[in-house]
């Protein structure tokens, strides 16, 4: 059966029924949790201000907010106006008008409709601008892209990945620099025949299992076989460890990975309003759980025994090497290895500094393992995509067996992708349509955009939704038409489509998903006819949320012949 996309607990709404239950209930009640919010409020609001004291300090030369001349340096300008947006209500400032959507971002571009593109929201605690349109997204992602590199500062992001939710820094930038050659080979390259290689072989192991579970039942849960095998590409490619799938450890460690990926996608009013946050302790808990589990997983499998093998100055045949090698030299900026344990230890104190994480090696590697959740989901909401529309499917077989039919090779490679055009615009308008919002970006100083005053703090939402979404900009947006890629028999790109973000923050792993959707879309294409077990039109794909819940999907998978 086809299932919704709701089995993993909880959204913003229902941190936003929390709220309104918290102010409807019980009088009492309410007096009394009131009284408490506003000393809390109170000393939230003494920490953002004396927070944005200390980084206007910083910037005290500037009086006024700072633009980018084409040299790339600041300079002032004084004429900036507030930016608009709905009056906010006592505690809650704004969040209501997020409430009653789908997806937030459905929010962001009717409020754009009533305020214009740029719009000034207090969210909770947290100051907020909603920023539309591709000219004004530039603007924060690039031309002041060092104005607004960094992230925001929920407490909920500190124990997920590190790498995406911290500010930028040195460290930041090496750790970007060191993943280049391994997230984006360039084309024949060593590391990039490697990943082929890596990949056709754990895409016939797919093949295989797809053929004996089709023997034991009718129906494929295509979701656990495709996130084992991108999870097992992902540590192989990444440390050279490559686990059984019936390793029950190994198997928590995907799950984990899958119900953090799912967490980071998600929107609560508790990230805005921080009282609530008692009311998810539950929640708070098993995440840091689930991370305690991933961090002894890596540790104890691929870590510490490489570690202790590892001679400086030997070759880094990997991404584990490089991490190893920079540690062991006491490269600069400095990654400590040993505070993982420290990290551990704070963890299981119960002191307040536990949430304080160290930027460390560990979840350098760790973040870009858990890549292979992000990727799983995409490819399995592709392959929703083609078995809810079988003329896609048949475009894409009739591609792949011309291909094939040419030479003698067996399998389609990764170097193939781009002579496969159509299915190629399948991976794109499955992006358009699934891509979860840009990670929200945090001005780290008093700037503007579109001549709108931007104080220091103030966290950014940058509405790509709209830009993947609008009937201004896409013919019939809601469709799944892949051929608006292609013109002329080649694939273009139109530049308002940035799924995976612009500038200095922009995604490290895009390559990756490029490599793997399309590698394994292809090859299961050319063994297997899919098709749901339903009627096609209850396939639910919904829009603007990559994440997905544990198992959505069954379909029939049948040998073509
Ligand atoms: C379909 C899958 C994916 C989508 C749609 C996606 C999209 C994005 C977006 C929109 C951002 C934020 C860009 C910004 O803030 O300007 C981002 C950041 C990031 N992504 Fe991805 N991503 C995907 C898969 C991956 C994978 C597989 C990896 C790892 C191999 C990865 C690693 C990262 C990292 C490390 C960042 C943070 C970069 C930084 O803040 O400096 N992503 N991604």
């Amino acid at each position: 059966m086809i299932k919704s996309d709701q089995d993993y607990p909880t959204n913003a709404k229902s941190d936003c029924k929390a709220v309104m239950l918290l102010f409807s209930s019980n009088t009492l009640y309410i007096v009394m949790t009131f009284f408490v919010l506003t000393l809390i409020l109170i000393t939230n609001d003494l920490n953002i201000s004396v927070m944005r004291k200390k980084m206007l300090k910083k910037n005290e030369h500037r009086k006024y907010s700072v633009m980018v001349d084409e040299n790339n340096n600041d300079k002032v300008d004084e004429k900036l106006k507030e930016a608009p947006g709905p009056k906010p209500k006592m505690i809650v400032g704004n969040l209501d008008a997020l409430d009653g959507y789908e997806i937030p971002y459905q929010a962001f571009s009717v409020l754009a409709e009533k305020y214009g593109k740029i719009i000034k929201l207090q969210l909770g605690s947290v100051p907020s601008m909603v920023i539309n349109g591709m000219e004004n997204i530039k603007e924060v992602l690039v031309s002041k892209g060092q104005h607004f590199d960094s992230r925001p500062n929920f407490k909920r992001y500190h124990m997920l990945f590190t790498l995406a939710f911290c500010d930028w820094s040195e460290v930041q930038r090496t750790r970007r620099d060191m993943l280049i050659p391994h997230t984006f080979p360039r084309k024949f390259s060593m590391n990039f025949n490697r990943f082929s290689d890596i990949t056709m072989e754990h895409l016939q192991q797919l093949t295989v299992e797809i053929k004996s579970s089709m023997k034991e039942l009718k129906s494929v849960s295509v979701k656990p076989l495709v996130v084992s095998t991108c999870a097992n590409i992902f540590t192989e490619y990444f440390t050279s460890r490559n686990f059984d799938r019936d390793n029950e450890k190994f198997q928590k460690l995907i799950t984990n990975f899958d119900k953090i990926f799912w967490e980071v996608n998600q929107g609560y009013a508790s990230d805005f309003l921080p009282f609530l946050l008692p009311l998810r302790r539950n929640q708070m808990k098993q995440m840091e759980q689930w991370s305690h589990e991933i961090r002894n997983f890596i540790n104890e499998n691929i870590i510490t025994d490489r570690f202790e093998s590892w001679n400086v100055g030997d070759e880094p045949n990997d991404y584990i090497d490089s991490l190893i090698d920079h540690v062991k030299q006491k490269l600069q900026p400095r990654f400590e290895w040993e505070t993982v344990r420290e990290e551990i230890k704070l963890r299981n104190s119960n002191s307040l500094t536990k949430f304080i994480i160290f930027i460390k090696a560990l979840f350098a590697l760790e973040d870009i393992i858990g890549g292979h959740s992000a990727v799983a989901n995409f490819v399995v909401k592709v392959l929703a995509f083609i078995a809810k529309h079988k003329e896609v499917q048949k475009n894409i077989q009739e591609e792949v067996d011309k291909l094939l039919n040419e030479r003698s090779e067996h399998s389609v490679l990764i170097a193939d992708r781009n002579k496969l055009i159509y299915t190629e615009a399948v991976i794109m308008e499955s992006l358009r349509i699934v891509t979860s919002p840009i990670v929200p970006h945090v001005a780290n100083q008093d700037s503007s955009i579109d001549g709108y005053s931007v104080k220091a703090g103030t966290l950014i939402f940058l509405n790509n939704y709209d830009l993947n979404m609008s009937p201004s900009l896409w013919n019939e947006p809601e469709k799944f038409e892949p051929k608006r890629f292609i013109v002329d028999g080649r694939l273009v790109k139109p530049d308002h489509f940035i799924p995976f973000g612009v500038g200095r923050r922009s995604c490290m792993g895009y390559k990756m998903v490029q490599f793997l959707s399309f590698s394994i879309v292809a090859n299961l294409l050319k063994e297997f006819d899919i098709s749901p077990l339903c009627n096609e039109d209850e396939i639910k794909v919904p829009v603007g949320s990559l994440a997905m819940s544990e198992n959505p999907y069954q379909f029939a998978f049948n040998l073509r012949t």
